[in-house]
This record gives C-alpha cells, sequence and structure tokens, in this order.
C-alpha cells in the first residue's frame, strides 16, 4: 500500500470496546479511519485523539450545519483536535463555508483538509423530490459542488455515480469522498446511490469511505486487504 491510503473505514460503534478492537487490527497505511456522530457522541474527543494518537488519519465527520459564527467555530475546534478531514453541509452555504475554511486556517493545526456534504448517498430521487422538488440527484450534486469548490473547500462528499460528471468540470485536487461504496454482491442497507470500490476509482474518487461492507465482516481484515488490493 502507499502511505495515502485510499479507503477510510468508518466507525460506527456505539461499542469504544469493539471499535478499538478492530482498530488494533488495522494499520494507518491500509485505510483512514472516520469517525462519526454516534462515536463522538458516546466516547467525544478522547477516543478521536486516541486513533491519532496511533498514527492514523482521522475524518471527523460530524456534518457540521448551522449559521456561519457556530460552524466556524466548531470547525476551529475540531482542526485543534488533530484531525485529518472535517466536514459541513454544502446547503449551509457559501458564507458558512468559507467562514469555516478560513476558522480553520487561523487554527493550530491549518492543514486539516473541510469537504461538504453535497446530496447523501441515503437519498434516491423520490426523497429529493420531498426536499428539492424537480431537480435530480446529479443537478443538485453539480450545483452544491461548484459552491463548494467556489468557496474555497477542499471537496465534497458526493456518491461515486457522480464523480465522472464532477471530474469535467472540477480540478484534479479537488476531492471526491463517497461513502455508499458496496463491494458486488454486499449488502446495501440504507444506501441508494451505490458503487463498487473498483468503478469508484475508475470513476475518479480520490477515497472511499466503507462502513458495514469492513467492520460486519466476518473478517474485517481480509475484506479491506481485499479492497485494497482491487483499486492498486
Ligand atoms: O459524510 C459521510 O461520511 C456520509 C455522507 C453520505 O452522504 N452518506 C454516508 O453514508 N456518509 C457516512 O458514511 C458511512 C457509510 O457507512 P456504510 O453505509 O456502513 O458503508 C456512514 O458513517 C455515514 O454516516
Amino acid at each position: 500500500m502507499t502511505q495515502d491510503a485510499r479507503v477510510i473505514v468508518a466507525l460506527d460503534f456505539d461499542n469504544v470496546e469493539q471499535a478499538n478492537q478492530l482498530v488494533e487490527q488495522l494499520e494507518p497505511s491500509a485505510c483512514k479511519l472516520k469517525v462519526g456522530k454516534e462515536m463522538f457522541t458516546l466516547f467525544g474527543p478522547e477516543f478521536v485523539k486516541s486513533l491519532i494518537n496511533k498514527g492514523f488519519d482521522v475524518f471527523l465527520d460530524l456534518k457540521f450545519h448551522d449559521i456561519p459564527n457556530t460552524v466556524a467555530k466548531a470547525c476551529k475546534a475540531a482542526a485543534e483536535m488533530g484531525v485529518w478531514m472535517v466536514n459541513v453541509h454544502a446547503s449551509g452555504g457559501a458564507e458558512m463555508m468559507r467562514k469555516a475554511k478560513q476558522a480553520i486556517e487561523s487554527s493550530s493545526h491549518p492543514q486539516t483538509k473541510l469537504i461538504a456534504v453535497t446530496v447523501l448517498t441515503s437519498m434516491d430521487q423520490d426523497q429529493l423530490n420531498d426536499v428539492v422538488p424537480g431537480v435530480t440527484p446529479a443537478e443538485q450534486v453539480a450545483k452544491l459542488a461548484a459552491l463548494t469548490a467556489d468557496s474555497g473547500l477542499d471537496g465534497v462528499v458526493c456518491s461515486a455515480k457522480e464523480a465522472v460528471m464532477l471530474r469535467k468540470s472540477l480540478p484534479e485536487s479537488f476531492l471526491l469522498v463517497t461513502p455508499g461504496i458496496r463491494p458486488a454482491g454486499a449488502d446495501v442497507g440504507d444506501q441508494k446511490r451505490v458503487m463498487t470500490p473498483v468503478d469508484a476509482i475508475e470513476a475518479g474518487v480520490s477515497y472511499l469511505v466503507m462502513g458495514r461492507p469492513i467492520t460486519q465482516a466476518d473478517d474485517p481484515l481480509a475484506t479491506l486487504a481485499r479492497v485494497n488490493e482491487s483499486i492498486q
């Protein structure tokens, strides 16, 4: 594996011992780690710092969405924890995103990457119609990704299905971070816009977020190794 692992393992556990049991088997060269709302609410910054101290790049996935001042301060606090990446919702608007980026740049860890969620990968056309009528997921992702890039952020969270389209209009350095990744035949669960790891990388994705297909596998390490091999 290269130093810059392309798989981000989503640690969505309600039990810190279980999470640590998995983490102990993983290597920072083989994957990055994502801590989301469940584990952060249960176990807080100490858990995040323990992963950073083990050498992992940590994506703190709290999807901030609030008034600009509040989000900026939350992003600065996240950066000062030493995380590799943090995210906000692009639908919070340009001012919110710009202020968040500036706050990170003024922090003691200015290299923390800031990305914005476009349309959640659990949403299909029907669900999006309830929120933004008459717009396809791809159109909404394109609009919010352009807004995110214009606001100076490092990238977006989208589904791999939108990657080819986004790569046509956004620079190579703009990060596309894609959940909804499922190896062929794996259980889709609540995800709607899904793709396999190989197809996602071929579509131009920067990082693959994978939770249950790895964490719930009989052999998480072997599953991660197979994914890494397939995308080399
Ligand atoms: O921001 C995210 O990470 C995220 C955005 C999105 O649109 N969809 C999405 O599934 N996620 C997260 O990515 C992970 C996907 O997990 P699995 O569906 O188990 O692979 C979860 O932790 C979600 O919270």
